[in-house]
């Protein structure tokens, strides 16, 4: 089924767990889409503070309108939810669906919004749904969407995916609103693949213009990367069109070029030679390590995501990876 334009009915009551930016922006998403949305912040502090309207500690600045019902209690939380948006970081995911299973209603789906690979298993975030929550149908939602820009209702579009094209565009109709257009898909691991990829080189790209090696660089290391994450893709079964569309290339775009991404900002400090510790989440850290094992094992090129995860565990310098990547052997650029 493809979106009709018309808008489903709404008025669901939707779970968010997670109460850092991202979740406190679909929250106010959802809000605006007409449904009435239940907040899962683990931290009280967080609860408080979003009753009275703010997330100072990862959205500050930005004034949540009232609707938002916070809690620290995932039971209240998820009690006679028709859907369920799980929206941890990625490897965080399985200890909080863990905590979700007692009390998550039957068959509602649940819909990963987070961007990653488990670094320890190498396990999409779905494979993850599956395991612990077998009688959730799975779907992700996924594309360039900076929490700040959602959260101040800016315009984008974004994609959700499920393998049941259905649940994909019946959720699709039921998130977007004036300023959130979402697609959908029936691709759910490209679209996952996409999200989780896209981080790795959003690092790659700070670290290219914190080390200033230039424009044209970075122009280059982003083309050849999105090369390499349509191979990990092909490697997956995810469909090179959707790697091409929001959640790959668009998510690519957005976040090799911006300091707003944490990525990007993550990167950048690293080719700064800055201090690392205590920057805020930059989820293509865990995801580069583990998707230079799952290259490495399965025998798929990936000279930039090998690199970048040498980088990041100290193995070597950005000079040496620049070295190393520049003398490899020449090839056609169709060799994909
Ligand atoms: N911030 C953004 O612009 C966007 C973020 N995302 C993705 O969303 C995911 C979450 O990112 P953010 O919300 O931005 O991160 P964040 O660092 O702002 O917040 C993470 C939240 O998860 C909570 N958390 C961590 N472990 C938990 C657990 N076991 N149980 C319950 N809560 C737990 C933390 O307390 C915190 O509230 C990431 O995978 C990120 O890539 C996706 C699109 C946009
Ligand atoms: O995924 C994002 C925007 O689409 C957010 O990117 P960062 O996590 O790098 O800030």
């Amino acid at each position: 089924m493809t979106g009709s334009g018309h808008k489903a009915p709404s008025g669901w009551r939707i779970a968010v767990l997670g109460g850092g930016a991202w979740g406190t922006a679909l929250a106010l998403a959802m809000l605006r889409a007409g449904h009435f949305v239940r907040l899962y912040a683990r931290d009280p502090e967080t609860v408080a503070a979003i009753d009275r309207g703010e997330n100072p500690r990862y959205l500050p600045g930005i004034a949540l309108q009232a609707g938002i019902v916070a809690t620290s209690d995932i039971e209240a939380a998820l009690d006679g939810a028709d859907c369920v948006l799980a929206v941890a970081p990625a490897q965080s995911l399985r200890a909080m669906l863990a905590t979700a299973k007692t009390h998550m209603p039957k068959g509602v789906p649940l819909v990963l919004c987070a961007k990653g690979i488990e670094r320890d298993t190498g396990a999409l975030l779905s494979a993850i749904a599956r395991e612990i929550l077998p009688e959730n149908p799975v779907a992700a939602l996924s594309g360039p969407s900076f929490a700040t820009d959602v959260a101040r209702g800016l315009p984008t579009a974004v994609v959700v995916a499920a393998r049941d094209e259905d649940l994909a565009a019946d959720l699709a109709a039921r998130f977007s609103a004036q300023n959130l257009r979402c697609y959908s898909s029936d691709d759910l691991i490209g679209v996952e693949i996409g999200g989780a990829l896209k981080n790795v080189f959003a690092i790659a790209a700070g670290a290219v213009t914190g080390a200033a090696l230039g424009a044209s660089a970075q122009a280059a290391m982003v083309t050849r990367g999105f090369v390499e994450l349509r191979r990990i893709g092909a490697a997956f079964g995810a469909r090179p069109e959707t790697l091409m569309g929001l959640s790959g290339l668009g998510d690519l775009l957005l976040t090799c070029s911006s300091a707003q991404s944490r990525n990007f900002a993550y990167g950048l400090a690293l080719g700064q030679g800055k201090p690392l510790a205590g920057l805020p989440l930059a989820e293509g850290v865990p995801t580069a390590a583990i998707a230079a094992r799952i290259a490495a094992e399965r025998k798929i090129d990936a000279p930039i995501i090998t690199a970048v995860a040498a980088i990041l565990d100290g193995t070597i310098t950005i000079r040496q990876a620049v070295a190393a990547l520049m003398t490899r052997p020449l090839k056609t650029e169709t060799d994909v």
